[in-house]
């Protein structure tokens, strides 16, 4: 008898491992597409002025009076100045590169954690560079993908970041250029023992630096984009999930080190949420403080703010006031971080997948109290129905 060809689990296994090698589907199976969002920045320094201006044009995160009039006039002129700091950290914003290696590793590994909704294919949708969510919506339909999860790359959620991102992916998907896909949402997850893990083992390297019978001296400044005060009083739940993630962290830490959480590159006249880094830097030298890590906590890769504001201006300052400053790594890379963001992604879908959660969390159905924007309610009632 001739033996006939079987298909051990070992050839599908193998067939699965070469498919995902260039996180291309197999013929036949549309893919669990993983939508990372994020805001984007320019790759390169040319990109810069359409970058801000899509920027100043998001209603969701600077409302403007004539915003569609106001918004290139800003752009161009915050463009020169803009430019070279991009310029000036190596000619653009690594934040692509990056999303896009997180986006395949964590893919690669989701199919042998969750092989139930495999193959997983990752997708970048940008807010303010490309690849914008309307190009990744349409990418998204070319590639017949049926299911999809909106993942914020955001830790913890903010009206004005994550908020921003899924209001336009609900306009796009409406219309359906995205086709016909039953979407979930992945909207935060700032105390994540993965993610918790990953700050922490950044910061113990950046305490290495110092002698062992000096490390404990050392405060960590936690540092966080600030928020204007008037998206705080909204109630944004921003402050209070940066807060909750500094103190996961420290717990993971023991509580080895003093610690405050201060908050960066704010922009405008307005008042900010505070203490600014830049102050809370001069204060310590003040209080004769010599040494200090300095940790970015909502941000998972490096861009303007790391690179330039924390690197060039902030340390370069401390040096000044005599103090021995280091930053702790962003993420990036981190193969600690990336096996995070495949248990969030697998236990999603596996919890979707079995109807103990919804296509949403609760906390996401909860407008902010002093939300006037009627796109946030749509919004949150699209996902909850699962883009339907
Ligand atoms: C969690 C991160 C961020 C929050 C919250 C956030 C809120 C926020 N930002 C602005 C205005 C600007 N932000 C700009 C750049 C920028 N913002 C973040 C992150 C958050 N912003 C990043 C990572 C970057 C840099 C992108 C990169 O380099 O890759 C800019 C442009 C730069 C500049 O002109 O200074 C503006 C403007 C507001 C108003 C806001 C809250 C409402
Ligand atoms: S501004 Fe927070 S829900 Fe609308
Ligand atoms: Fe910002």
């Amino acid at each position: 008898m001739v033996p006939v060809p079987r298909t051990t689990a070992l050839t599908r296994s193998l067939a699965r491992s070469l498919a995902t090698l260039n996180n291309a589907p197999p013929k036949g199976k549309s893919p669990t597409a993983i939508v990372m969002l994020n805001m984007g920045g320019p790759s390169t320094v040319p990109e810069t002025h359409d970058f801000l201006k899509n920027l100043f044009l998001d209603g969701d995160l600077i409302p403007l009076p004539f915003q569609s009039i106001l918004a290139p006039i800003i752009a161009k002129r915050r463009t020169p100045q803009i430019e070279k700091q991009y310029e000036d950290i190596g000619g653009g914003s690594p934040i692509l590169h990056y999303t896009k290696l997180q986006g395949e590793r964590m893919a690669q590994l989701l199919d042998e954690l969750h092989p139930e909704t495999a193959p997983h294919k990752s997708y970048v949708a940008f807010r303010y560079a490309k690849p914008l969510t309307d190009e990744t919506a349409r990418q998204l339909k070319a590639d017949g993908v049926k299911r999809a999860v909106a993942f914020t790359q955001y830790p913890q959620y903010s009206c004005s970041t994550t908020g921003s991102s899924l209001n336009e992916l609900y306009r796009r998907g409406k219309t359906g250029e995205a086709g016909d896909i039953e979407w979930s949402v992945i909207d935060r997850w700032g105390t994540h023992p993965g993610f918790v893990e990953a700050v922490a083992q950044n910061i113990e390297r950046a305490l290495a630096k110092y002698p062992p019978e000096k490390r404990s001296e050392t405060v960590l400044l936690f540092s966080a984009h600030s928020l204007p005060m008037s998206v705080v009083n909204r109630g944004d739940p921003y402050v209070m999930e940066v807060s909750a993630s500094v103190s996961a962290v420290m717990d993971r830490l023991g509580h080895s080190n003093p610690y405050r959480l201060v908050w960066q590159s704010q922009v405008g006249p307005s008042a900010w949420m505070g203490p600014q880094t830049s102050d809370a830097i001069k204060g310590l030298a003040r209080l004769g403080k010599k040494q200090v890590v300095l940790i970015p906590i909502a941000f998972t890769s490096d861009h303007i703010e790391t690179l330039y504001e924390l690197d060039l201006e902030y340390v370069k300052e401390g040096k000044e006031l005599g103090m021995e400053i280091y930053r702790a790594e962003s993420l990036n890379d981190s193969p600690v971080f990336i096996r995070a963001l495949a248990d969030l992604a697998a236990t999603h879908l596996r919890d979707y997948s079995s109807g103990k959660i919804g296509p949403t969390s609760i906390q996401l159905g909860l407008r902010c109290p002093g939300c006037t924007n009627a796109t946030c309610g749509a919004q949150k009632s699209w996902f909850a129905r699962g883009g339907r």
